[in-house]
């Protein structure tokens, strides 16, 4: 089965993102991938990568995605946060976060955590 990854990064962070999915491109288009809207806008428009795209994180994108991963649809989070800027929706990111750790879901909040687990779903992927 193909790995499903959610890629998610607040506004300063994206294009960190950016980056940090055109250096694992070809194993990303491998895979099937969810992100927040907006996130998920620039990595199809940028990279020319088929998300399924949620709403925007402040308007119930990251609970959406939390949702998928409660059902088990998903296996590995890499969620860009800022950790310098106040979000509106604080709690919905909390909830997202305890909810990969509720459900034994990798989660990589920064890029050194999310270049590890990429590169590990890929040498996994390869076997
Ligand atoms: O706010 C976000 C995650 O909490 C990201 O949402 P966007 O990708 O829509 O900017």
């Amino acid at each position: 089965m193909k790995p499903r990854i959610a890629l998610i990064a607040h506004d300063m962070k994206k294009d960190d993102m950016i980056t940090l999915a055109a250096q694992y491109i070809d194993f990303l288009r491998g895979c099937h991938l969810v992100a927040t809207g907006t996130t998920g806008g620039r990595l199809a428009n940028e990279l020319g990568l088929t998300i399924d795209r949620k709403h925007s994180g402040p308007f119930g994108g990251d609970l959406q995605i939390g949702a998928h991963l409660v059902d088990g649809q998903i296996d590995a989070v890499i969620f860009l946060r800022d950790p310098m800027t106040p979000q509106p929706h604080e709690p919905d990111i909390n909830a997202l976060v305890r909810a990969c750790d509720v459900h034994n879901v990798a989660c990589a909040t920064n890029l050194s955590t999310a270049h590890l687990v990429l590169s590990q779903l890929k040498l996994a992927a390869r076997k």
